[in-house]
C-alpha cells in the first residue's frame, strides 16, 4: 500500500523540466535535497495566490524550488536567490533560463547572511520568502524576513522536521537546536501568523501581519 505521500506524487506527472533538473543534480554530484515535488507544487500556488511579485530564495541548489517560485509569478515578477556555492547558481541560472525565466532572476553569491545584510542596506522589500539553506541560520533567516517583509509577505521554510532529528530528544547538535528555535519563532512570534505542515521532512508557513 502507497503511503500519504506516494499515493498523492502518484496523482501528478512530474514535468520533464524539473525531473531533468533532479537528474543534472545527481549526475553533478550535488546533493539531492531538492525540495519535494509537492511542496514544490504549493509554492506555485502560494506565489500566485498571493500575487506575490518579489521572492526572496535562501538556498538555490540546482533550480527545483527556484522554476517552481518563478511558474507562479506575474510577468513582472523577479526572483533572488541566495547562494553559497557559483557552481550550484550557474547550474540553476542554466534551468531558470531553459524554464523561460532567465530574465526573471538574479543570483547573489556568498553567505546568504552577508547577501541579507546587503539587501537591507539597499532597502530592498520583498513579498515572498523561501528559506531552504544551512539549518544552522534558519532562525537568522527567519528574522531577516522578517525585517525585509512587505506587509502581508509570505515566509516559507522547508525541512523542519530535519528527518525526524527535530523530534528527537536524543539528537541535540546545531542544526537540530535552531531548527527547533526556528520552529518555536515561527508557531509563538506575535509579528506572524503561521502554521506548520508535517508532510515530507515538514514545511513551515507564516504570514507577516
Ligand atoms: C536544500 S538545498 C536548496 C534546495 C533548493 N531550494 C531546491 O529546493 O531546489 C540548500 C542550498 O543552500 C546552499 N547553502 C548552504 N549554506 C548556505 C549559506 N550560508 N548561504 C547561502 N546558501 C547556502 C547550498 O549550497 C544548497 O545549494
Amino acid at each position: 500500500m502507497p503511503n500519504q505521500e506516494e499515493y498523492s506524487e502518484q496523482l501528478y506527472t512530474e514535468d520533464a523540466l524539473l525531473l531533468k533538473v533532479k537528474q543534472a543534480i545527481k549526475d553533478s554530484g550535488m546533493p539531492e535535497v531538492s525540495i519535494a515535488p509537492g511542496y514544490g507544487r504549493l509554492l506555485t500556488m502560494l506565489v500566485a495566490a498571493s500575487r506575490s511579485t518579489r521572492i526572496l530564495e535562501i538556498g538555490a541548489l540546482g533550480g527545483y524550488s527556484g522554476i517552481c517560485l518563478c511558474r507562479g509569478l506575474s510577468k513582472a515578477g523577479r526572483l533572488t536567490s541566495l547562494e553559497l556555492k557559483a557552481e550550484y547558481a550557474e547550474l540553476a541560472g542554466r534551468h531558470l533560463e531553459e524554464a523561460g525565466f532567465g530574465e526573471a532572476v538574479e543570483y547573489k553569491l556568498g553567505p546568504a547572511l552577508d547577501s541579507l545584510k546587503l539587501l537591507e542596506a539597499e532597502g530592498r522589500t520583498f513579498d515572498f520568502f523561501f528559506i531552504d539553506a544551512d539549518k544552522e541560520n534558519y532562525p537568522n533567516y527567519l528574522e531577516y524576513a522578517i525585517k525585509l517583509a512587505a506587509p502581508g509577505a509570505v515566509i516559507a521554510g522547508d525541512n523542519i522536521f530535519l528527518r525526524g532529528r527535530t523530534l528527537n530528544a536524543e539528537k541535540n547538535g546545531p542544526a537540530v537546536q535552531a531548527m527547533r528555535r526556528f520552529n518555536e519563532m515561527i508557531a509563538s512570534d506575535e509579528r506572524l501568523t503561521s502554521t506548520l505542515l508535517p508532510a515530507y521532512d515538514g514545511l513551515a508557513l507564516a504570514v507577516v501581519k
